[in-house]
């Protein structure tokens, strides 16, 4: 079993750590919980895997072999990471300092910062980053996260401080209502006071950190699920719906760790308030007013939430819109009529100012009404007893600080809550996403496929009566296909338009999952071989429309399949396998060659530039089988000839889909 697997098998994930040594102390304070890949002291040591549970640019926790848990200086980490470098660089380093008269230790030092100057741009590939898998439960990660505990300390530092607050201004206020403070008085009231600071920079603190905490995993989980996606899903939702959602999960953030702060304090300042209430003159009746007027404010903020969910799906279709339209312009430009081109933006704008009245029209009255309104029912409730002169000065005071502290908590709920509706409107778009994150699929390798000595074996790749169609209600695109390629066979698949080459090929390359029949890869499906094995041995490259350009290096667009950050191997491969697809010349014009930003924001490169590097990406991963779809199309003959004869001389097996 793999380390990939075993860390599974505890509902963990274990993720790469790439990097470049230079960034080493970044990655190490980064990264906790880590397995990390150290030489052994002496010469005949194997790698050895210490288990990194914490750390800062001082120190890290470690678990030592006999599961104790040391603290040691994040130098002494740094250093053993450093010493599988040491052997290509050390003895020239050493010879350099020999000549030197400097004392021992200086020379370490000198020897360390050398060494640490000479690999700072040399890639690193030090372990596994440890984390909970996507699919454990969002609440569970938030605890391991240690946000609940935050949470729950924060909750309990500000019902102490909105406890010290109604202190002091019981103080004050029986003082000024009986028209003396002593001086003892005062002294308490200051005291108060001054233990409120640091309660409230706590508080503040802590609401900082669980903010922080809960929209990183918040953030992380929805990266997941857009990756985890069904590529058939997202194209069949448009770009506009997709940043539409993208969109959302920023406003459920938002809305959510306010709207939750907000509503958690106000829940607080609720259960202290009720009870001060009570304890006024007019006792129960405030209390009941209070409740009433509490009854209205959940009826006005019910309105709120449906006015605002008419909104946010003005607010969408107008972002599809707008994306559509964009993403359409050149050809509306070239082809339509110009009186045509801003038809239905006048409709789509003028639905989205009546929604945006109508939310504005209960916002109103929610910030405006209810604190005020409250204000004067409060009082009025009060004024009998005030005016009869029954109350007690005390009493008095509890009950004026019964009202304004209900106002407070009245205050605080309305904002929470309308935050709240608005993160549970925003969540019905981003939750698919949300939930997209646990459809999760291993990505390791659980088997490595058997070699082929038999006969048998050396069948690569074995269709059989293979299924599929694009939705379940959908006619059959693919049906009752039975193939087969032999190791080193070169296979071309052509017919006619529309017949489904392209979805054959990405069925096979485990693009797209098939209902029914059996895709074998040396005898084994891509559930037993696992997805990332799956990909290590067939290497597709799709259709161009299907491929994609990222505004990155050549160097990254070329090698992202086989290994990033690139060894200077995998460099000298690039170029030249570029150089035989006849990117030559092209290599030689950008100024940073390999290392030239390509993609939508750098060098643009032609159709046909482009689809060369689409077919070096897929032979550079060195798969058994490569799958070239429509490789070839947008060459001109002498260049096609060229590049089918590096396809042919470099992939081990090969299936061409073209057109007949
Ligand atoms: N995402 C999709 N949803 C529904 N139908 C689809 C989808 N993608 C492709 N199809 C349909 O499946 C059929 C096969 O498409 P495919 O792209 O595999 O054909 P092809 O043989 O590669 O065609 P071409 O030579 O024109 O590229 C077509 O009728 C196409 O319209």
């Amino acid at each position: 079993m793999g380390l990939e697997d075993t860390v599974r098998a505890f509902g963990l994930e274990a993720e790469p750590l790439y990097g470049r040594y230079g960034d080493i102390d970044t990655l190490l304070c980064g990264t906790a919980p880590a397995l990390l890949r150290v030489v052994g002291s002496s010469a005949s040591d194997e790698h050895q895997l210490i288990a990194l549970l914490d750390a800062n640019s001082k120190r890290a926790r470690i678990l030592a072999p006999d599961h104790s848990v040391r603290t040691i200086p994040l130098t002494m980490l740094r250093d053993a990471l450093y010493l599988e470098t040491e052997g290509a660089h050390g003895a020239r380093i050493e010879a350099l300092l020999a000549r030197i008269p400097i004392s021992s230790r200086d020379r370490a030092r000198a020897r360390a910062a050398l060494l640490r100057e000479q690999v700072r741009e040399l890639p690193l590939d030090v372990g596994w980053a440890l984390r909970l898998s996507p699919a454990t439960p969002f609440l569970h990660q938030l605890r391991s996260a240690g946000v609940i505990r935050t949470l729950r300390a924060m909750t309990a530092a500000h019902a102490v401080s909105f406890a010290l607050s109604v202190l002091g201004w019981w103080i004050l206020g029986r003082g000024a209502l009986s028209g003396h403070l002593d001086r003892g008085w005062l002294y308490a009231w200051a005291l108060v006071l001054a233990t409120l600071v640091p309660i409230r920079v706590l508080t503040a603190w802590w609401q900082g950190i669980t903010s922080i905490s809960a929209g990183l995993l918040l953030k992380q989980r929805m990266l997941l699920g857009a990756l985890n996606s069904v590529p058939d899903s997202i194209r069949s939702e448009g770009t506009g719906q997709l940043l539409g959602q993208v969109i959302e999960v920023d406003a459920v953030e938002d809305l959510a760790m306010h709207g939750g702060f907000v509503s958690l304090i106000a829940l607080v300042e609720l259960a202290i308030s009720l009870p001060v209430l009570a304890l006024g003159p007019s006792g129960v009746s405030s209390v009941l007013a209070f409740l009433g007027w509490l009854a209205f404010a959940a009826f006005l903020i019910y309105r709120f939430a449906r006015r605002w969910i008419g909104w946010s799906r003005a607010r969408i279709t107008m972002t599809e819109d707008m994306i559509e339209r964009m993403a359409g312009h050149r050809t509306r430009v070239a082809q339509e009529d110009s009186a045509h081109w801003h038809d239905d933006e006048d409709r789509a704008l003028a639905a989205y100012a009546e929604a945006t009245h109508a939310l504005d029209r209960v916002n109103t009255a929610i910030t405006g009404l209810l604190p005020r309104g409250w204000m004067l029912l409060g009082f009025a409730v009060l004024a009998p007893a005030f005016i009869a002169g029954a109350a007690s000065p005390e009493k008095l005071a509890v009950g004026i600080g019964g009202v304004l502290l209900a106002r407070s908590a009245l205050l605080r709920i309305t904002t929470g809550l309308t935050s709240l509706v608005g993160a549970v409107a925003a969540w019905k778009h981003a939750e698919p996403l949300f939930h997209a994150a646990t459809r999760f699929e291993p990505a390791a390798s659980t088997r490595t496929p058997p070699k082929d000595t038999d006969s048998e074996a050396a069948t690569l790749l074995d269709v059989r009566h293979l299924d599929f169609r694009y939705r379940a209600d959908g006619a059959a695109v693919l049906r009752d296909v039975t193939f087969r390629i032999q190791r080193g066979e070169r296979v071309l698949v052509e017919g006619p338009s529309g017949a489904g080459k392209s979805t054959f090929g990405s069925v096979v390359a485990g693009l797209r999952p098939h209902e029914s029949g059996l895709v074998l890869f040396r005898g084994l499906d891509r559930k037993s071989l696992g997805a990332d094995a799956w990909r290590h041995n067939i290497a597709v490259a799709p259709q161009f429309h299907e491929n994609h350009l990222f505004s990155e290096t050549l160097a990254f667009n070329l090698l992202m399949g086989r290994q990033w950050p690139p060894r200077e191997e995998d460099l000298r491969e690039a170029a030249r396998i570029c150089r035989e697809l006849g990117l030559g010349p092209l290599l030689d014009r950008m100024p940073g060659g390999l290392m030239q930003r390509v993609g939508e924001t750098g060098w643009q490169l032609s159709h046909g530039e482009r689809s060369r590097v689409y077919l070096a990406r897929a032979l550079l991963q060195g798969a058994e089988l490569v799958i070239l779809d429509e490789s070839f199309a947008s060459l001109d003959p002498e260049t096609q000839a060229q590049a089918l004869e590096c396809a042919r001389k470099r992939a081990p097996s090969l299936m061409v889909i073209a057109h007949p």
